[in-house]
């Protein structure tokens, strides 16, 4: 079975409580309180910079030239929406901002994963930020009810045209690679997929919560 076919399936239920989320559904809904949403933005801002970080040091491992031009345009792109974030949702005010407990967490595997473990479990470690955005974009475009929402821009831009290009490129890209792979590599990518995945349910109900250091 295809490698990407086979790990959704694993990430399935953990799809499923994405969606469930309430911070999705108001998302959808357009009745999500504007704190939450900011403290979202911000945290995503701090986490897009880790993240095109990554991206771009995959890049670096990579051998094939056009998968090097794919990782250096994901991590372009990505560096590109941080700084727009950044000009939008962030000011001198908020300049001292700091990662929650989850933003770190998700940011600190990331860059662990590309230091540590072989390129194919690093490039299955991100994929899950690209096909879950993609996905739930997706679900609430389907799902909504015609009106405004305050947060259609953020909407449209992972339900659009140009996002899923780029998530079809990268699923192709990972699959290709799980080809050259043995099995017990394909074990260890779709459990790094998993791990991902959990991150991204965690991101967001740590927005919700507002999460907070303990101490
Ligand atoms: C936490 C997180 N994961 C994935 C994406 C999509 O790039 C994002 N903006 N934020």
């Amino acid at each position: 079975m295809i490698w990407s076919k086979e790990t959704w399936q694993q990430i399935e239920p953990v799809y499923q409580e994405i969606i469930a989320l309430p911070f999705i559904h108001e998302l959808k809904e357009g009745i999500l309180p504007k704190e939450k949403f900011l403290f979202y933005i911000q945290q995503d801002a701090l986490y897009l910079a880790e993240f095109g970080k990554v991206l771009s040091g995959i890049a670096g491992k990579l051998s094939s030239f056009e998968h090097i031009q794919a990782f250096l345009g994901f991590s372009k792109d990505t560096i590109i929406v941080e700084k727009a974030l950044h000009e939008t949702f962030l000011n001198e005010s908020t300049l001292e901002l700091k990662p929650s407990p989850t933003c770190l967490l998700y940011t600190n595997f990331m860059h662990a994963q590309l230091a540590t473990q072989a390129l194919p479990v690093a490039m299955a470690s991100v994929l899950p930020c690209f096909w879950i955005y993609k996905e739930v974009g997706d679900y609430i475009t389907e799902h909504q009810i015609p009106g405004d929402n305050p947060y259609q821009d953020w909407i449209d831009t992972y339900s659009g045209e140009e996002f899923a290009e780029a998530v079809k490129k990268a699923i192709a890209i990972c699959d290709e690679i799980a080809e050259t792979c043995t099995e017990t590599q394909r074990a260890t990518m779709t459990e790094a997929f998993v791990m991902a995945s959990r991150m991204e349910w965690m991101f967001w109900d740590s927005a919700y919560r507002q999460e907070k250091w303990p101490v």
